[in-house]
């Protein structure tokens, strides 16, 4: 256990004058702390340690580890333990109705038992067949999974608190990043978001410069990050880039899940060893991995062993042949990769027996011992988990024991930690409210500089307002149902545009936007404020450029004032429409159901809008008062035309506008009224959409 006493000999400033643990060449550099773990110490003698097999990445570690010396400023070493972690979800047994009511649910134990220890300068892989339960175990260390965990998780014997959390890192398999930005602006960006507001802009750029530098990514620094869609860096490009974004904080704690996959076994290597490197730096590295070769494998401290949830081994990479040799599984050749020989274990399947010329009389004995172990997979596991269980170091044991009477003491002091009394003091923002809007706007306008400003958009724009005018080609009062007809397309098209064009805009950023705020990187408001106030000028600009064009070919009144006025409904319904269209997208999340749900609500604000029913039975008026395309509507009615105005209703005959059939049923009165409706409604859909938004990050 380390209390916060003994924690606090790594303390930033102490550990800058100290260091990092030295790293003094093969074999004696190992790290930091070595001693064994597990299995127990019974089946395997401590002196059976072999760093030899090591040798070639100490030096190259160390020297990745020199590399990264500019992280070193505020690293704080993390010792992670966990034990007895078990983790079930509720799910539905499959049997359900095909309308999918009244599923049966039950339960199911994704993670049973697992315990395991990490200490800073050490990499500890996980490793396990596909569904075993790597991600959700690292996702559980790292305080990210959204259910309850049972079992003790301890940081430096502390529960997880947001100071851990900002000293931890994850990168997830996926590569969550922006795909329109640049390599250089996705670190730079990251760097202003996630480091301390002491630093000034100058040095932020500096850091991601240097973790550019450091992951080889400074050639790339102006190529676009791409994604599954876009083709932009390779996929170890990629990859490192998240790497980097995380190295930025310097984080005493990194998850990764899965770094080399898909990667050249070159990439991967490079990649391990870099981690590893990191490692010797203080930190603490926890990494998921499926199929690692043997180099790889020989670059990892510890290694966990998964089998359907549940650990076969947990302890120093270098034992795992022996521990499984000392229990009786030994591989049927002598090079045998280790990670190939645990997976099948892992699996089930057990290793064929070796047969030793030497000895024929005990590999006699063996095959005897052999024929009485089970044999089919399911059996073998048990086997091999019990066998886990049963040979638990001692020692660690009475560690994690301590570590638990230390989880009930520190429930207090955690308390301490999260509510920023912690070890350093720190606020829970890296940085002020001000910074993350500047930044995530700045960034946000980057991102979707390309979308803002395609072609496709303008040109879709240009094109329907030029149809637009010329199908109403200098319309007068003498065709008053035209005319009007005109101010109502005005108010369906401004409706249904940004409406469509706002539904994708959070579900699309959700996996950005959980990433980024589960590491704490800024306020919710602060996105929220910076993604509105981003989209405002492409918002404006389009539909100003409509209006201009059609408004003077379609004929409308030709005054300045009357002009800018409609202008400004119509902007007043854009910003409107788009704020349904966020609140939409947060509420269902979801861009089909979204899409449906706006197709519908249009239909309905189009229909009650009050141009096409000009007599709605009483059951059904109030629809048009929930028709933000009837106030707009109104209100371009109002703007166009003045109380005393007069249209030619007959050969010579001429009427007062107001008296017009589709325009007497509107009822015009004071507009402030409309006006004041319409920016409630703004105010509350966006409301709404901030609130759903909030909503959905608590479950
Ligand atoms: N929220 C969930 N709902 C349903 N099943 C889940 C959930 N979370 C995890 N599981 C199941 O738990 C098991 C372990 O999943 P996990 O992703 O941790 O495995 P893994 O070892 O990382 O697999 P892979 O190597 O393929 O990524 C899987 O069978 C998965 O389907």
């Amino acid at each position: 256990m380390m209390s916060p006493q003994q924690s606090s000999n790594f303390a930033p400033g102490v550990h800058a004058v100290s260091g990092l643990p030295p790293i003094t060449g093969c074999p004696e550099n190992g790290p930091p702390h070595s001693e064994p773990v597990m299995p127990s110490s019974r089946v395997v003698s401590p002196s059976l340690m072999d760093h030899d097999s090591n040798c070639d990445y100490e030096a190259a570690s160390a020297d990745v580890s020199s590399k990264f010396s500019f992280l070193r400023r505020s690293l704080y070493p993390v010792t992670l333990k966990f034990q007895d972690v078990v983790y079930s979800i509720i799910v539905s047994d499959g049997e359900s109705s095909c309308f999918g009511t009244g599923e049966p649910k039950t339960s199911r134990t994704i993670l049973n038992g697992v315990t395991g220890i990490a200490r800073p300068g050490e990499l500890l892989a996980m490793l396990g067949p596909s569904g075993s339960g790597k991600t959700t175990l690292l996702t559980a260390l790292a305080g990210r999974l959204p259910g309850k965990i049972a079992g003790i998780v301890t940081y430096n014997g502390h529960p997880f608190s947001s100071y851990v959390k900002r000293k931890t890192g994850i990168v997830t398999q996926d590569d969550v990043l922006y795909p329109h930005l640049t390599v250089g602006e996705t670190l730079t960006y990251a760097a202003m978001l996630r480091l301390p507001k002491e630093l000034t802009g100058q040095e932020k750029a500096e850091q991601a410069e240097m973790v550019m530098a450091e992951l080889g990514l400074s050639a790339r620094r102006h190529s676009m990050v791409g994604g599954p869609v876009l083709r932009g860096v390779s996929g170890g490009e990629r990859k490192r880039v998240s790497i980097g974004q995380e190295l930025l904080i310097n984080p005493s704690l990194l998850f990764l899940d899965e770094p080399t996959s898909g990667l050249d076994s070159t990439t991967a290597q490079r990649i391990v060893m870099t981690l590893r490197g990191l490692a010797r730096g203080g930190r603490t590295i926890v990494m998921t991995i499926h199929q690692p070769s043997t180099r790889l494998y020989q670059m990892f401290d510890k290694v966990l062993v998964l089998s359907d949830g549940s650990p076969i081994y947990s302890g120093r990479a270098n034992r795992a042949m022996e521990y499984f040799g000392s229990i009786g599984y030994v591989p049927a050749f002598n090079y045998v990769n280790p990670a190939d020989f645990l997976l099948d274990l892992a699996n089930g399947i057990r290793p064929v027996m070796k047969r030793d010329n030497d000895h024929p009389q005990q590999h006699d004995h063996e095959l005897n011992l052999e024929a009485a172990r089970p044999n089919d997979p399911n059996s073998i596991k048990q086997s091999l988990i019990s066998s886990f269980k049963r040979n638990l170091d001692p020692a660690l044991k009475a560690e994690i024991g301590q570590n638990a009477m230390s989880f009930q003491d520190g429930r207090q002091s955690a308390k301490a930690w999260s509510s920023g009394r912690g070890p350093r003091n720190e606020s829970k923002w890296t940085t002020t409210w001000w910074d993350q809007f500047r930044v995530l706007l700045c960034r946000g306008l980057k991102e979707r500089r390309h979308e803002s400003y395609s072609g496709l958009r303008i040109f879709q724009v240009l094109s329907v307002s030029v149809l637009a005018g010329l199908l109403w080609w200098h319309s007068d009062t003498s065709n008053m149902q035209d005319q009007i007809g005109l101010l109502f397309f005005y108010a369906i098209f401004w409706g249904f545009f940004p409406l469509f064009n706002a539904i994708f805009t959070f579900p699309q950023e959700r996996p950005i936007l959980v990433k980024e705020r589960s590491s704490g990187m800024y306020r919710l408001s602060s996105y929220y404020f910076a993604r509105i106030v981003g989209d405002l000028p492409m918002e404006l600009v389009l539909p100003t450029i409509f209006v201009t064009i059609s408004y003077w070919m379609g004929g409308l009144k030709p005054s300045l004032a009357t002009f800018t006025l409609t202008l400004m409904v119509i902007l007043l319904n854009v910003l409107l429409s788009q704020g349904l269209g966020l609140a939409l997208g947060a509420i269902l999340m979801d861009v089909k159901q979204g899409a449906t749900l706006a197709s519908v609500t249009m239909l309905v604000f189009l229909l009650a809008g009050g141009y096409y029913i000009q007599h709605m039975p009483s059951f059904a008026a109030w629809l048009k008062y929930i028709s933000f395309s009837y106030y707009c509507y109104k209100l371009l009615i109002g703007v166009q035309y003045s109380k005393a105005e007069l249209y030619e209703c007959g050969p010579g005959m001429h009427c007062r506008v107001m008296d017009f059939p589709a325009v007497k049923c509107l009822s015009l009165g004071d507009m402030h009224w409309d006006i004041a409706i319409m920016v409630i409604m703004l105010v509350g859909y966006r409301f709404l959409a901030y609130m759903a938004l909030r909503m959905r990050e608590l479950h």
